[in-house]
């Protein structure tokens, strides 16, 4: 907002409008008699006190609050006051014998100590008919004070820059022994004197006083004063005389000395009323050396009639400067607020003090945010710290996430791509592969530019993750064609693979791949039996499962797959996997890939990959006796593997071989178990075959025993994973969804912005200060509860009974206001006897 904007009267308007709001006065003008009465003190002192104009009676309560107790207030408006206390009040043309009447009826033989009159013509539309309507209103609130003030008493008047605003003074000045004008900051200005004298009828005439206090400013050489306030203040709106002339001026130009402006008492009339200003004498012709006469000052004293506003203020900051030099500067108020610097400069400092506040208020506002900022992404950080460590429940993300959520109302609370990004950014490659305990890298995670500046690498990281995937994917595809090729098990794999519903419901049996009697063509597959069978014929399994293609990043970070390893506890599986291990990155598409470090594989026996763990698995670690997969886990990982995730390697966690779900349709079939879309009894249903139903009659016990041990459905889950899965989707299911959180964050912020608005009210009700401890106490209690009472707003329904002016009523009853309900005497009787017979019969069936 710029200081001309400010300038403007609206600004303050807004502030005191407000401030009247909030303190209980009716106008905003009752901080012009607050501050009057701050400068002055004459309130605390009345006994008496008369408001002409009064309407709508601001100013009647500031001096019903400030007199004593027994004081005798009276308001006049031409409009009726609303009653207050204290205060007697009646509706009259303040111009009017009739009005004189009423109030001296009021006032018996008492005299005012305090005439207060804050009149405005409530007419006119030109700002000239309204200046002199006002002047002529104040000259009239002037004959009234004078009539009914005691000597020694105040009168304020509000009187505005007009033409007669000098003959008024001149008239004030007449009448009482001293005379101030000020602005208060919130009005315009205001006359305060005391010490009545005598008093000639003439100086309540308005056409009296507008008309001849105009020859007593009439200039040395005959230039008259009327107008002149205009000339200077509004140069652009010059009046002119019809006859071409000014009033009493029938000289066309006109030139003074520079003496005369600067000693002249009202220098704007001369400014006003002469063409050019000369340095004739050998005083003025000192005065033009001086460094303050600047050749701008000269220029502007050539030719009065072509300067603007701005040019006026500067020959008059120049004429004062130069009586400084002299001496001669009292640096009197009254000349000082006669010109629009004073005002101008007032306003500005008032506006400045504004935007000040305004800025610091800014300024805090923002330092919060950011604190706040932070404060969530170190709560994020800690989260995706807790997820890699592995410490946090998937419950326990959910709610942390919503309380960051509810904080912000920014971030989703569900979306992971933030814990994915995160992790990244710490040096990951994906969040799925970051569980791993000895890998966390402390520095990388207490970097906290989670906010700022991280697009671009979390761009760079994306694009890097997906061309490696490219070239791995790439890798494999080639790898699966050479071994399709040379190896026929191989084809006849797959095959079975891709016959869903044989490896759904068959499992994986040992007979299978000994089934198989392709001619070892050698290479491949064939190298790895060789291999296998080499280290230990009685572990191995062979398995009609095949390897599955897997997102070869995984291949692509041994380290990371070591830790995998680690959690195996079984020393049996451990060893045999660590056999598969070798024998599966002996093949040569593993050759150019780095291997594990020696660190890193550190317990070779007992450790081998994830993805080598899905091959293992997938190869060996199947009971073909229970079609169960089951991976001996010690890992005490809380973490359940996602649902919902469809990313094939994520079968490969630890956490899920936990549960043994190592397998997709495991996973799918647990899916539908746990989403209640299949049935156990559907599961063993599905599992019979044409033979199941074959007479048992004349078998072998041998083979029947056989059959009752062997002839089971085979179903690839185990009922812990179907138990995990469910406490997983309780959890899922128990995190408040998005539109919940959001809703809270709403409401959170609205309440703190509610709470904000009130202190910031607190905060103007402290700043006043005509208002004792106790009442800015009271007020600010009273505006915090309001704003915490706003939230809580509870829509009341009131109940009208039918009876009396309400009985057979349609319609809303008369002054009930918002919701109601019409409820009918009788039928709250009935109602309540018959849930009273209800209650005896029961008592008595019981007896
Ligand atoms: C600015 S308001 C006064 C506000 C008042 N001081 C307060 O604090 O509430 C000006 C009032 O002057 C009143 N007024 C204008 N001409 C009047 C007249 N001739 N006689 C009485 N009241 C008059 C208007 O009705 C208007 O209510």
């Amino acid at each position: 907002m710029g200081k001309a904007q400010k300038k403007t009267g609206k600004g303050r308007l807004d502030k005191y409008y407000k401030l009247a709001k909030e303190q209980g006065y009716r106008a905003r003008s009752a901080f012009k008699l607050i501050q009057l009465n701050k400068k002055y003190s004459f309130l605390e002192s009345a006994r008496c006190c008369i408001d002409l104009c009064a309407a709508p009676g601001g100013w009647l309560q500031v001096a019903s609050k400030a007199m004593p107790v027994n004081s005798l207030i009276v308001g006049v408006d031409l409009v009726s006051i609303k009653p207050i206390p204290r205060v007697v009040t009646f509706a009259a043309d303040i111009t009017t014998v009739h009005c004189r009447n009423l109030i001296r009826n009021e006032l018996k033989d008492w005299k005012a100590d305090v005439v207060l009159h804050d009149g405005a013509p409530n007419v006119g539309t030109a700002w000239i008919q309204d200046a002199y309507s006002q002047s002529e209103l104040v000259l009239m609130s002037l004959k009234l004070a004078v009539e009914f003030l005691i000597k020694g008493g105040t009168f304020v008047t509000k009187v505005f820059r007009s033409r007669d605003y000098n003959n008024l003074i001149w008239v004030f000045n007449q009448l009482f022994s001293k005379v101030e004008a000020t602005k208060p900051p919130s009005s315009r200005y205001a006359f305060t004197f005391n010490n009545s004298i005598s008093i000639d009828p003439k100086f309540l005439d308005p056409k009296h006083v507008f008309k001849d206090v105009d020859a007593t400013l009439t200039l040395p050489n005959g230039a008259a004063a009327n107008n002149v306030q205009a000339n200077v203040f509004q140069p652009e709106k010059k009046r002119r005389h019809r006859d071409g002339y000014d009033d009493n001026d029938y000289t066309l130009f006109k030139q003074v000395g520079v003496a005369e402006f600067i000693h002249a008492s009202d220098p704007i009339a001369v400014l006003g009323a002469v063409n050019k200003m000369t340095f004739t004498t050998e005083e003025e012709k000192s005065w033009a050396l001086l460094p303050l006469t600047s050749l701008d000052v000269k220029a502007n004293l050539d030719d009065l009639k072509v300067l603007g506003k701005g040019d006026f203020k500067v020959l008059l900051k120049w004429r004062t400067a130069l009586r400084e030099e002299l001496g001669l500067e009292v640096r009197s108020k009254h000349v000082e607020e006669l010109t629009e610097v004073a005002e101008v400069v007032d306003i500005v400092d008032e506006d400045e003090q504004i935007q000040q506040e305004l800025e610091r208020l800014n300024a805090e506002a923002t330092s919060r945010t950011k604190r706040e900022r932070r404060r969530a992404n170190e709560v994020k950080r800690k989260t995706i710290q807790r997820m890699q460590l592995q410490m946090t429940a998937p419950l326990d993300i959910g709610l942390e996430q919503t309380d960051a959520g509810l904080r912000h109302g920014q971030e989703d609370v569900f979306d992971l791509e933030y814990a994915e990004r995160a992790s990244r950014r710490a040096g990951y490659p994906g969040t799925v592969d970051t569980d791993d305990e000895g890998e966390v890298p402390d520095e990388d995670l207490q970097d906290n530019s989670l906010d700022e500046g991280v697009m671009d690498t979390e761009e760079r990281d994306g694009d890097r993750v997906q061309l490696l995937e490219n070239d791995l994917d790439g890798l494999y595809e080639t790898y699966r064609e050479r071994l399709a090729e040379r190896d026929t098990k191989f084809r006849v794999r797959e095959a079975r693979r891709n016959d869903k519903r044989r490896e759904d419901w068959s499992g994986i049996g040992k007979g299978e791949a000994q089934d198989e009697t392709e001619e070892d063509e050698g290479g491949g597959w064939d190298e790895m039996e060789r291999l296998k069978a080499k280290g230990d014929d009685s572990d191995w399994q062979s398995s009609s499962q095949l390897p599955k293609r897997r997102r070869p990043d995984q291949q692509g970070t041994p380290r990371k797959k070591a830790r995998m390893l680690n959690s195996l506890g079984d020393p049996q599986n451990a060893s045999q996997a660590g056999k598969n291990t070798a024998v599966w990155f002996s093949q040569d598409i593993f050759k150019g890939l780095d291997r594990p470090s020696e660190d890193d594989t550190e317990s070779d026996s007992s450790t081998h990959s994830q993805d080598d763990e899905d091959e293992m698995s997938d190869v060996s670690d199947l009971d073909p006796d229970d079609g169960v997969e089951v991976v001996p886990l010690e890992s005490d990982d809380a973490e359940m593997w996602d649902v919902n995730n469809e990313n094939e390697d994520e079968l490969k966690s630890s956490h899920v071989q936990k549960y043994g779900l190592l397998t997709a349709e495991a996973v799918s079939l647990a899916q539908d178990l746990v989403n209640r879309r299949k049935t156990r009894t559907e599961l063993v249903n599905d599992g019979f075959t044409r033979y199941s139903l074959n007479s048992k009659e004349g078998l072998p016990k041998w083979f029947l025993d056989d059959e009752s041990k062997y002839f089971i459905p085979n179903i690839p889950i185990t009922k812990e994973a179907v138990q995990a899965l469910r406490a997983k989707q309780r959890a899922l299911d128990a995190r408040p969804i998005k539109k919940i959180a959001e809703a809270k964050a709403r409401k959170k912020l609205k309440a703190a912005q509610r709470i904000e608005k009130a202190l910031k009210k607190a905060e103007g009700v402290t700043n006043t200060s005509d208002l004792t401890e106790r009442e800015k106490a009271q007020q600010v209690e009273k505006l915090i509860r309001k704003g915490l009472a706003k939230g809580r707003k509870k829509k009341e329904v009131k109940v009208v009974v039918a009876k009396g002016v309400h009985k057979g009523l349609k319609g809303r009853p008369k002054g009930v206001k918002g919701r109601y309900v019409m409820v009918d005497p009788r039928m709250k009787k009935e109602v309540r006897a018959k849930k009273e017979r209800e209650r005896e019969n029961k008592k008595r069936k019981r007896n």
